[in-house]
């Protein structure tokens, strides 16, 4: 599990290492892993191989110095562009001219430093760190779009310059496809984004911040644990799961098991109009291997057909006994699906609303408000961010994990929200970010599967030996959901079905 936090945390945590640090040895260390990790990107041989370094004002800058010289000393020929010469980190700097580092100043020589970027072989970000507070001005803004034009990887330290630490703000990626050319000033103006380096892997010390985990210009993210990490007592601001986490989360079948001990869900889903969409989120449950899936709604004979393993009804009062619920994906929002919505409110086990289940609490609220009264039982919210707007009008998405964790405590439910980090709240304040996905998930029903996965996990934890609570269950199914994704992307497959398969493995 990673664990991220604010940078006033982060500050906190380093505050203590650095009381008594003297001849900037935190910082040498840093810059041995920063160095270690270039080493790793570069091509081999590396003597002579072309390295340009982006240096800031602060201390991250100083990283970056340091671990120039390092790369001088296994013979690359490295180059500094300072972008703020005056300020640049003056240990740093000695260290580096000492090992015959070059030095470019891009206030007053951008266009050697632009074609220095074009023909470098690996490109090290040390403009801003945990003192960064984007936009970035116009000279950084120039460096970025050029490092970003450029051929070569882009190795950030700490965080990709341009990118909010804590996460309140996103920056777009900057490339030459946002229509700014390198070097050139940056478009400014309410229609351009705030640029931000695209990094291929960012490397950070201690923990990671959790702005870190929002941007998608991280890149591959390595932690060098430099004994900065703030320690256990100190609550992250966000985590995050990798495979090894979920796979430990995944429920297994023990020799005893029976339907009701690994977990019965209960599907909601599909109508005339979508019948695919009960599909989807049925299959989705199915391929999570529950002890049980039920289904209750108008596409029970199709269900059946292609499980003939899934129980189904028309309705849930007539389902049976379930130990979690799903309702919305295609739902429909008529009187018939109106009433369904409200017999899985009124029921005492968890519940997960998606879609069509979404826009008829946006247009009900009282309908959280009397479950509230009815069940104890956890509820998850899963909107994307014109559902999300819809049930909470506002709530600011500029800002993604403070308005889902609004969301959450205001109306005591985990909230899932989609997007390319997909992020989850719980009402207890507990944040997460899905670290999996790719763009191939942007596709009609992927959402329908994300909700049987869900609901299927939210099944087993509640059985009878089920460790896994609300929360836990969603931050798990979206890993698992977007690994899926991600292999039936490589694997060429195209729609949603595909991700059925996925499933059962991924993560
Ligand atoms: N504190 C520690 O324990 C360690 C810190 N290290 C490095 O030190 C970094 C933090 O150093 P600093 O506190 O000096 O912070 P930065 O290196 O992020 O520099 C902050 C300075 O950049 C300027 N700045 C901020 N936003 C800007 C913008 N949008 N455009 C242009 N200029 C801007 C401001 O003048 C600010 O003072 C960490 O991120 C890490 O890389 C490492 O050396 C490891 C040890
Ligand atoms: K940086």
């Amino acid at each position: 599990m990673i664990s991220a936090y604010t940078v006033d945390q982060l500050r906190s945590a380093e505050r203590a290492a650095l009381v008594d640090d003297r001849d900037d040895a935190v910082m040498r260390r840093a810059a041995y892993a920063v160095a270690a990790v270039a080493l790793r990107m570069l091509p081999r041989p590396v003597p002579g191989r072309r390295v340009v370094l982006l240096v800031g004002p602060g201390n991250n800058g100083g990283d970056a110095l340091y671990a120039g010289a390092v790369l001088r000393r296994r013979g690359a020929d490295v180059l500094a562009v300072l972008a703020d010469p005056e300020r640049a980190h003056a240990g740093g700097l000695a260290a580096f001219q000492r090992r015959g580092g070059k030095l470019i100043d891009a206030t007053d020589a951008m266009t050697a430093a632009v074609s220095a970027l074009t023909r470098a072989d690996l490109i090290i970000d040390g403009l801003l760190g945990l003192g960064a507070r984007p936009p970035l001005r116009p000279t950084m803004a120039r460096l970025v779009l050029a490092a970003n034009a450029a051929p070569a990887p882009v190795l950030a330290i700490d965080l990709p310059s341009g990118i909010d630490p804590d996460g309140h703000r996103a920056a777009e990626p900057a490339s030459e496809g946002n229509g700014a050319t390198p070097g050139a000033e940056p478009q400014s103006g309410p229609e351009s984004e705030p640029v931000a380096v695209d990094a291929a892997s960012t490397i950070t010390f201690g923990a990671p911040s959790t702005g870190l985990l929002l941007a998608p210009q991280t890149g591959r993210l390595e932690i060098a644990d430099l004994g900065l990490a703030p320690d256990q007592r100190v609550l992250p601001d966000a985590i995050a799961l990798d495979d090894i986490d979920v796979a430990f989360h995944r429920p297994r079948l023990g020799r005893d098991s029976d339907k009701y001990s690994s977990g019965v869900v209960g599907i909601v889903a599909g109508s005339a109009k979508y019948p695919g969409a009960a599909l989807l989120c049925v299959g989705a449950a199915v391929s999570l291997r529950p002890g049980l899936v039920r289904y209750a709604g108008p596409q029970a004979a199709a269900v059946v057909q292609r499980w003939p393993e899934v129980v189904a009804s028309d309705d849930p009062v007539d389902a049976g006994r379930v130990q979690a619920w799903v309702a919305g994906p295609g739902m429909g929002t008529d009187g018939p699906a109106l009433r369904r919505l409200n017999v899985v409110l009124g029921a005492d086990v968890p519940v997960l609303i998606d879609a069509d289940g979404l826009t008829m609490l946006a247009h009900n609220p009282a309908l959280l408000v009397r479950r509230e009264r009815r069940s104890h039982a956890p509820v998850v919210l899963t909107p994307h961010a014109g559902e999300f707007a819809r049930l909470w009008p506002e709530l600011d998405l500029g800002d993604r994990l403070t308005a889902c964790r609004a969301a959450a405590r205001q109306s005591d439910a985990v909230v899932l929200l989609k997007g390319d980090r997909t992020v989850i709240a719980a009402p207890d304040g507990r944040a997460a970010v899905n670290l999996t996905g790719t763009p191939w998930l942007a596709s009609a029903g992927t959402g329908d599967v994300l909700a049987g996965v869900i609901g299927s996990l939210l099944a087993a934890g509640n059985t009878p030996g089920g460790t896994l609570d609300a929360f836990t269950a969603a931050v798990v199914g979206a890993h698992i959901h977007g690994r899926a994704g991600q292999r039936a992307a490589a694997a060429g497959k195209v729609g949603a079905p595909a991700l059925w398969e996925y499933l059962s493995a991924a993560g």
